[in-house]
């Protein structure tokens, strides 16, 4: 099975899946690492350089590759779901949990870090609030699970995506 985390910058994916895939004892892979990797430099850099769409076109080259993986947990960055192409690809070929979370708790989160391009804007509350509303249908429409990541700790989120993928049958239940 591959199990992939898609959501709002800083809703987790990152975070949550490296651990979820401790936990499932499966590889991890997070597609922004495997960018960075294939770029030679940092994302926030070949943004600059190359603009967002040259960037979309690397991350639909490399969820494609991840997606047809064997089995692994794979962190996707905010906006894998911008292009039609990686919304069928994740929801037929791997199972899709929306990290769901509000434009004010991913900006609690996010605000001191300077690693994320599209927020590196005057008022980025705002940027985030309007991400959201473009994005939030299409996280939907993409994800076979929804999980609310306002309150509940890491470690949380881990024991919550593990309870519903047994309850739909996709692991075994525990003993
Ligand atoms: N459920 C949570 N509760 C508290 N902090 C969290 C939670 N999930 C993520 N974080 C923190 O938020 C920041 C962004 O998380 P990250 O995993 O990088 O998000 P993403 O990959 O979705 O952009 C990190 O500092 C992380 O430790
Ligand atoms: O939301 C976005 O469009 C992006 C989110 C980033 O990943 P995170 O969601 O892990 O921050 C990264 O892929 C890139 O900066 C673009
Ligand atoms: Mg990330």
């Amino acid at each position: 099975m591959i199990l992939t985390l898609i959501g709002m910058p800083g809703s987790g994916k990152s975070t949550v899946g490296r651990q979820l895939s401790r936990r499932l004892q499966l590889p991890f892979f997070d597609s922004d690492h495997v960018i960075e990797q294939r770029l030679g430099c940092p994302i926030k850099d070949y943004f600059a350089r190359e603009g967002e769409a040259a960037f979309r076109d690397v991350e639909e080259q490399v969820i494609a590759e991840l997606a047809s993986q064997a089995g692994c947990v794979l962190a996707t960055g905010g906006g894998a779901v911008l292009r039609e192409a990686n919304r069928r690809k994740l929801h037929e070929s791997t199972q899709v949990v929306y990290l769901r979370s509000s434009a004010e708790e991913v900006y609690r989160r996010v605000r001191h870090n300077q690693n994320r391009p599209l927020l590196q804007v005057e008022d980025p509350l705002a940027r985030l609030r309007t991400l959201l509303a473009e994005r939030d249908p299409l996280y939907r429409a993409t994800a076979h699970f929804v999980i609310e990541t306002g309150r509940p700790s890491v470690p949380t989120l881990v024991n919550m995506i593990v309870m519903q993928l047994e309850l739909a049958g996709l692991l075994p239940p525990p003993p």
